[in-house]
């Protein structure tokens, strides 16, 4: 498809013109403002299964112009939904090196210094995440927010590889892990809500579920993930960093947030 970024003649503000589905309802991310959210005491605590990889498996860590990508076995799944999703791959947001913050959901308009995406599709009805991408139940992403804190030694297993994959389309092996791991430790607060793709194509396909508690980074690690990575290929004369890679919060258009906690 056209190429987009997050800014410029090409950033968020022009994608409808290539990707309609960027201008219309449904879109993610979105402010968690108080006066949307519901609580919803049915919310049953977030389940996954075969998170806990193992060690002599291989993961594909790569640069994909927009993020640093990991890829995931679809043996993975969220068993606590209607339809069993399975993992595809995760992604992150972030802001810059001088330590803006980066997050995609904000919470009565604090924005996080950066998220991260584990991207789902529903196995039950489609083959691949290809076919599920642009389907009404075809996606469901986790999303867990993340402060600028204690090291992150999960989140390590795989950024202390970031130097191999400066360049778009670059990639490489990395020894799998405790996908768990990323995650908070408790399951049961989240907001969920009914959303897009936050980047183009913008499809309006994804169950979101964005963890109340956030995960924390270092700051070396933040600003290794800030600074490491290009938007451009290696072969292109003026490399782009790539950073700042998340977009605005969008209309709610009168949508209701549930949250599985009361505070
Ligand atoms: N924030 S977000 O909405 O979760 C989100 C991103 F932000 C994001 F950058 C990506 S991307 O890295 O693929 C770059 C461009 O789509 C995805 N990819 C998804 C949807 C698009 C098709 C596809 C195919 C295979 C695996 C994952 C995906 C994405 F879902
Ligand atoms: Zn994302």
């Amino acid at each position: 498809g056209a190429k987009w970024t997050y800014t410029g003649p090409d950033g968020e503000h022009h994608w409808a013109k290539h990707y309609p589905f960027c201008g219309g309802a449904f879109q993610s991310p979105i402010d968690f403002q108080t006066p949307l959210l519901r609580y919803e005491p049915n919310l049953p605590p977030v389940e996954v299964r075969n998170y806990n990889l193992s060690l002599n498996e291989q993961l594909t860590l790569s640069n994909n112009g927009h993020s640093v990508q990991l890829s995931l076995p679809s043996r993975m799944f969220i068993s606590s939904l209607p339809h069993r999703y399975s993992a595809a791959q995760l992604h992150l947001h972030w802001g810059s090196p001088s330590l803006l913050p980066g997050s995609e959901h904000t919470v009565n308009g604090k924005q996080f210094a950066a998220e991260m995406h584990i991207v789902h599709f529903n196995s039950d009805k489609y083959p691949n995440v290809s076919m599920a991408v642009d389907k009404s139940d075809g996606l469901a992403v986790l999303g867990v927010l993340v402060e600028v804190g204690e090291f992150n030694p999960a989140i390590d297993r795989f950024l202390k590889y970031i130097n191999g994959i400066k360049y778009k389309d670059q990639r490489i092996q990395v020894p799998a892990f405790n996908i768990r791991d990323l995650l908070p430790a408790i399951l049961d607060q989240y907001y969920r809500y009914d959303g897009s793709l936050t980047t183009p194509p913008c499809y309006p396909s994804v169950l979101w579920t964005v963890f109340r508690n956030p995960v924390t980074f270092s700051i070396q690690q933040f600003q290794a993930l800030a600074s490491a990575m290009y938007s451009s290929s290696v072969q292109e004369s003026a490399p782009v960093p790539l950073n700042g890679n998340y977009r605005k919060p969008q209309l709610a258009d009168n949508r209701v947030v549930l949250v599985s906690f009361q505070d």
